[in-house]
């Protein structure tokens, strides 16, 4: 299984489990976290954790096989959009979604880790909102999420430079929230006894409180706004070709 599901005694756990593509999104894989966020959100979890199966890359963003350049701007609406409903529930989870960030992000990955409220990183890992190098911008919401998580004058930098950047410079900025040595990573336990000592009732107020919080009211919208302009600019001869670049490099 691509997408795995783990309930622990107070706490649910999502595994991204396609490490032979560095847990690049597919269609399936989409699908599956939609579905194993729907059975987490029946359940009495204190919080859920977004993490990889393996510690090499947490997400190397959409499937690049499936998201190719050479759909038209509807096909890369049709096929972007599935990810965008995916971050919405993720940001309007009942309780609060941690990531654990066990490798490195690039694209939709980084997307998918800002859509959680909390992220907590393995020491020398890399992030990076690469998409407007690739001649298109984020496509699944995550750029509107960004503006939530960060400065927007850093959101903007981030995302038009397009660097990769290391966990620490991220955990100065704010994004990055915890940054845990290697060996830490693993024991979730121990790393979030912090949080398994609240209660249910306590996380999800807390939770809802900080969906309160958030300057940007119309969500949704903008969210399905970001992959209306990322289509738009799919059919770019700057993005069908850095897609063949990756795709032919071998
Ligand atoms: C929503 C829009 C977006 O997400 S745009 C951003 C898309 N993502 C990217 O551009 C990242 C592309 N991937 C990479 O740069 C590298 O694979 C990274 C993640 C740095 C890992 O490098 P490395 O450890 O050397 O592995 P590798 O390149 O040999 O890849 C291993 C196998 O995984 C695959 N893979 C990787 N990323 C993707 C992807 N995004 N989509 C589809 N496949 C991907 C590679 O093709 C490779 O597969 P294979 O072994 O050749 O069959």
């Amino acid at each position: 299984m691509f997408v795995e599901y783990q309930k622990k005694k107070d706490y649910g756990v999502i595994y991204l489990n396609r490490p032979e593509k560095r847990n690049a999104i597919s269609k399936e894989m989409a699908a599956m976290l939609g579905t194993v966020l729907n059975k987490a959100k029946k359940e009495e979890i204190k919080f859920l954790v977004l993490t990889s199966k393996d510690n090499k890359v947490f997400c190397a963003g959409g499937d690049l096989t499936y998201l190719h350049g050479n759909l038209s701007r509807e096909e890369a609406y049709a096929r972007l959009n599935p990810m965008k409903e995916i971050l919405y529930k993720i940001a309007l989870f009942p309780v609060p979604v941690i990531a654990l960030l066990n490798g490195n992000a690039l694209g939709g990955g980084c997307e998918l880790a800002t859509a959680c409220d909390i992220r907590i990183a393995r020491n020398n890992t890399k992030f990076g909102f690469i998409q407007a190098n690739l001649g298109i911008l984020p496509g699944w919401g995550g750029g509107t999420l960004l503006y939530n998580k960060v400065s927007s004058s850093f959101a903007l930098e981030w995302l038009t430079e397009a660097k990769v950047l290391d966990s620490q410079l991220l955990e100065k900025k704010g994004w990055i929230n915890r940054i845990v040595k290697e060996h830490d990573i693993d024991d979730m336990d121990v790393l979030l006894k912090d949080y398994i000592s609240k209660s249910y009732r306590q996380m999800r107020l807390l939770k809802d409180q900080h969906i309160k919080s958030w300057t940007n009211r119309n969500l949704f919208f903008e969210m399905t706004e970001e992959v209306k302009k990322t289509a738009m600019l799919w059919d770019s001869e700057e993005h069908k070709q850095a897609i063949e670049k990756f795709l032919l490099r071998k």
